[in-house]
């Protein structure tokens, strides 16, 4: 993929104030993300192009495919069901009960169906909170709960290798990009290591997804792109940039998972960035001319068993 044969289009001029959390649903040809501070979870046709919505009741930083269908939301410091018909959610667990000011950040799915998620505490400006605050945690199919570490500032983008033995993860303050290795029965992880330090201009890394060739892209929040990672040899293969500065996340979707979605963020920049930045708060799609490299779904299916309803798992 070059430069050259990169179409990069705005496909929602919304207005997200902190846009997260893209995930394709190939089952309604639809795209997915959360707008964290509006509590929204939004749900875009591309066929028809219409967007919907289901509001929360506070703070929804992730949403994740089920595989009984429906979704699967953390919202607040809760893992929630979330039912679109009835626009319902439904808790299936709360962490960080002694912590307040925190809330659930960036969450996905493990090829194993348990729902990976972090908390951080809440913002008073963009990267500014109070430190160490922040936990990994992972929802299994039985609705217990595991820790994995503790002293997260912003706990952000995750995802697993293509043989599901590494796990990849993000502290955004830690300017990082880190593996562990990954032991998909247990769902436990070990030997934590830094695979790529971004350089300064890249700014704070946010939501990350893999391709189909096993490197990793992250958005760059403040930095105005995505940048595609080799975690093996911890180079950086590619830079795409987009006309917006706050880029949050993103994920493979469309037609054969050929194009990439990128979500961004409005809040925290000035008027004059405002003017600069005419389509900042929309959601983006990456086109690539050449069909390489992408063709990865962007995400597993949560197995979580609802008993209330008894609709299995
Ligand atoms: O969406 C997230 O991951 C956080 O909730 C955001 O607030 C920003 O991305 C963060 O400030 C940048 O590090
Ligand atoms: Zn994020």
């Amino acid at each position: 993929m070059t430069m050259s044969s990169i179409k990069i289009e705005c496909i929602l001029p919304g207005n997200c104030r902190l846009g997260e959390s893209p995930v394709w649903e190939e089952a309604s040809n639809s795209l997915l993300f959360v707008d964290i501070p509006a509590k929204k979870v939004c749900r875009w046709d591309s066929l028809s192009q219409q967007v919907q919505q289901v509001t929360v009741d506070a703070p929804v930083s992730s949403v994740a495919l089920r595989q009984s269908g429906g979704y699967v939301a953390t919202i607040g410091t809760k893992f929630c069901a979330l039912n679109w018909e009835d626009q319902s959610a439904i808790v299936l667990a709360t962490v960080d009960k002694d912590k307040k000011n925190n809330r659930f950040n960036d969450g996905k799915v493990d090829p194993a169906g348990r729902y990976f998620a972090g908390t951080m505490a809440e913002e008073t400006a963009p990267a500014v909170l109070e430190r160490h605050q922040g936990s990994l945690y992972s929802l299994f199919p039985d609705h217990h709960v595991e820790k994995y570490f503790d002293q997260v500032d912003i706990s952000n983008g995750l995802d697993w290798s293509l043989d599901h033995k590494i796990f990849y993860y993000i502290d955004s303050l830690s300017y990082c990009v880190d593996a562990f290795d990954y032991d998909l029965p247990t769902g436990k992880i070990s030997n934590r290591r830094s695979v790529y330090k971004l350089e300064k201009e890249e700014q704070i890394p946010d939501g990350m997804c893999i391709d189909a060739e096993g490197k990793l892209w992250v958005a760059c929040y403040n930095g105005g792109r995505v940048i595609r990672l080799d975690p093996e040899t911890g180079k950086r293969l590619q830079t795409v940039k987009l006309p917006v500065d706050k880029t949050t996340s993103c994920c493979f979707g469309g037609k054969d998972y050929s194009e990439m979605y990128v979500t961004c963020a409005r809040d925290g920049i000035d008027p004059e960035g405002l003017l600069r930045q005419p389509e900042v708060g929309g959601i983006f799609k990456i086109n690539c001319s050449r069909l390489i490299m992408l063709l990865q779904p962007s995400g597993f299916l949560a197995l979580i068993i609802i008993w209330e309803k008894s609709d299995g798992i």
